[in-house]
Parts: C-alpha cells; sequence; structure tokens
C-alpha cells in the first residue's frame, strides 16, 4: 500500500493495492479513493492518523471535503453549535436528516458519519433501526455513531445486521449529561476505566467499525487503542489513538466560551468575522458602500 490521498484539487495519483476501493477519475485526473470502513481500518493498521471534523451545512462540508479531511461527522453538537440549545438533546431526527443532507450533497471523498439522535434509539432496537434506515435512506449517510456499550448492544447489533456502519461512542457522552451532571473528565478511576474497556470490547464484537472516545485520561486512550483492532477516534483522549476529531466550530475559533484542554483553535474566525462585521455596518453608514463600480 503505499499513500491514501488528501486533496481534492491536487494531482497526486494515489494507489491503494490492496482491497476493492471506489476510484472516481475526477476531469482533473485526479484519482479519488472514497473513503470507507475498511480504509479507515488500513489507516489504522499502516499507522497513519484519521482525521475527522464536524459538518452540518453544504458550504463548510464542501471546503473540508477539498482540504482531505477523511470523516465527517454530523454531531448532533449541531444541537449546540447551529441551534443554540445548553445540550444535544432536543435535536430530532428530522433536523439530523436536514443537517446529513446538506452535507452529502458536499462530499465527493469523505466517509460521512451521523449521530443518531437522544430518543431515536435508546431502549429499543427496533426504533434504532427505523431511525438508521432514516438517515441512511433519505439522508445519504455513509454511517451512524451511537453513543453508549452494552445497554445498547442490542440496537448496534440490529443496525449492522441490516448493513449500516456503526461507530460507537464512549467516554464522556453529551446525550447522558443529566445522568453525570458534568463534562469533567471521564474514567478516571479503575472501576469505570475498566467498564470502559469492556463495553469497547463488547462494541467491537458486536461489529462496529470504529470508537470514538471522548475526554478520557490519555493512557486510557492508548489502552484501548492498543487492545482493539478497529480504529479508535479520540477528542481530548490523547495521541495515541489512531484518529482525531474536534468540532468545526471549536478549531476555526467560532464558538465561544468553550475552552476545554483537548481543543486547539486553528483560526480565530469570531474576532475575524467580527471585524468584517462591523466594517460593513460602518462602510453602509458612511455611504463608503456600494462604490462606483458596485453598482449597475
Ligand atoms: N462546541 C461544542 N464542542 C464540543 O466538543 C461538543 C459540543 N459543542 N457539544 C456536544 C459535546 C459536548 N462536549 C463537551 C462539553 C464540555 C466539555 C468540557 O470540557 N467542558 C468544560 C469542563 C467542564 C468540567 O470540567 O466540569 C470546559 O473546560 O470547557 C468537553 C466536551 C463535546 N461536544
Ligand atoms: C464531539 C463529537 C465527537 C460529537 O459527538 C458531536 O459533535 O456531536
Amino acid at each position: 500500500m503505499t499513500n491514501i490521498l488528501r486533496r481534492g484539487s491536487c494531482n497526486i495519483a494515489v494507489l491503494y493495492s490492496e482491497g476493492t476501493l471506489t476510484k472516481i477519475q475526477m476531469s482533473t485526473q485526479t484519482v479519488f479513493h472514497k473513503i470507507t470502513s475498511k480504509v479507515l481500518q488500513d489507516m489504522k493498521n499502516s499507522n497513519e492518523k484519521i482525521t475527522m471534523l464536524t459538518a452540518y451545512d453544504f458550504s463548510m462540508a464542501r471546503i473540508f471535503d477539498e482540504a482531505g479531511i477523511d470523516v465527517l461527522l454530523v454531531g448532533d453538537s449541531a444541537a449546540n453549535v447551529m441551534a443554540g440549545y445548553e445540550t444535544t438533546l432536543p435535536i430530532t431526527l428530522d433536523h439530523m436528516i436536514y443537517h446529513t443532507q446538506s452535507v452529502v450533497r458536499a462530499v465527493k471523498r469523505a466517509m460521512i458519519v451521523t449521530d443518531l439522535p437522544f430518543g431515536s434509539y435508546q431502549g429499543d432496537s427496533k426504533q434504532a433501526l427505523a431511525s438508521g434506515i432514516r438517515l441512511m435512506k433519505e439522508a445519504g449517510a455513509h454511517a451512524l455513531k451511537l453513543e453508549g456499550g452494552e445497554e445498547i448492544l442490542e440496537s448496534v447489533y440490529r443496525l449492522i445486521q441490516a448493513g449500516i456502519p456503526v461507530m460507537g461512542h464512549l467516554g464522556l457522552t453529551p446525550q447522558s449529561i443529566f445522568k453525570f451532571g458534568s463534562y469533567t473528565v471521564r474514567a478516571k478511576e479503575e472501576q469505570e476505566a475498566s467498564a470502559l474497556i469492556s463495553n469497547a470490547h463488547a462494541l467491537q464484537d458486536a461489529g462496529c467499525f470504529s470508537i470514538v472516545l471522548e475526554k478520557i485520561p490519555a493512557v486510557l486512550g492508548k489502552k484501548v487503542a492498543e487492545a482493539l483492532h478497529i480504529p479508535i477516534i479520540g477528542i481530548g483522549a490523547g495521541k495515541h489513538v489512531d484518529g482525531q476529531v474536534l468540532v468545526m466550530h471549536d478549531m476555526l475559533g467560532i464558538s465561544k466560551d468553550f475552552a476545554p484542554r483537548f481543543l486547539r483553535r486553528y483560526l480565530d474566525l469570531y474576532s475575524q468575522i467580527a471585524n468584517a462585521t462591523t466594517a460593513y455596518v460602518s462602510d453602509v453608514k458612511a455611504q463608503k458602500f456600494p462604490a462606483e463600480k458596485e453598482q449597475y
């Protein structure tokens, strides 16, 4: 195996010697490989880190996809960053379908994983399957993510039986925030750590293609990534896991007052957008916009 392609716009010819990957010949002669669970597994096996960001809309998803992101997560964090709710609980399956459809229209290469939202799967595996089928059929998701371990295994299994790739999510699981009461680091104590490890094994055994670990000690992230053969994607789970995920608004510096230790901001878009807005407002007020050449 050689290299796994990164950019849509450049001419890196990527030859993947194993497996049966979909190749798309673009007009620019760029060869794309659509990212699938098989590609992610190959990345783990060859020690290539997996990159994942959230996306909720067409315009941002297109930029991320063309810039070479491997996985786009249509996260239920849309409840927070798109809709302004305090928690992820209020977002509905219909909202998740809308966001997923928007992302799907933009993406050529990345794998699109959508969260099953709170209330659309817990406790009833038939409801989980019905919700999952809507996201695959109506929205075009490539895979689904569900929060939890043992307690949702039946749902995970039923989805996988139906041919839907499932990503697990352990550690800090925001849909259970009212059970835990805070967003503190999880599994610091031995008992919770060993429960997390056994849940990770159970998810892998049920057929999950990958697991997200959120806000846990780096040593535990390392332990899980080494013990499991499937790719482990971390958010606040240290550097030894197989890939990293961040919420796009955090990574781009759009979100305000969110500064957990695990976050690295690659831009300060909040102030850049605010400055651009002030400049626009003052130009219009001062009748500097539009200028002669900007009118008909
Ligand atoms: N903008 C955004 N980014 C996220 O990463 C994110 C969401 N929203 N919404 C859904 C979940 C919630 N997540 C969270 C929420 C809080 C912390 C956190 O560390 N909060 C506090 C510490 C709280 C405490 O220690 O009690 C912090 O330091 O900001 C981490 C992940 C991750 N997800
Ligand atoms: C924080 C990530 C992993 C997530 O689940 C979301 O964005 O909803």
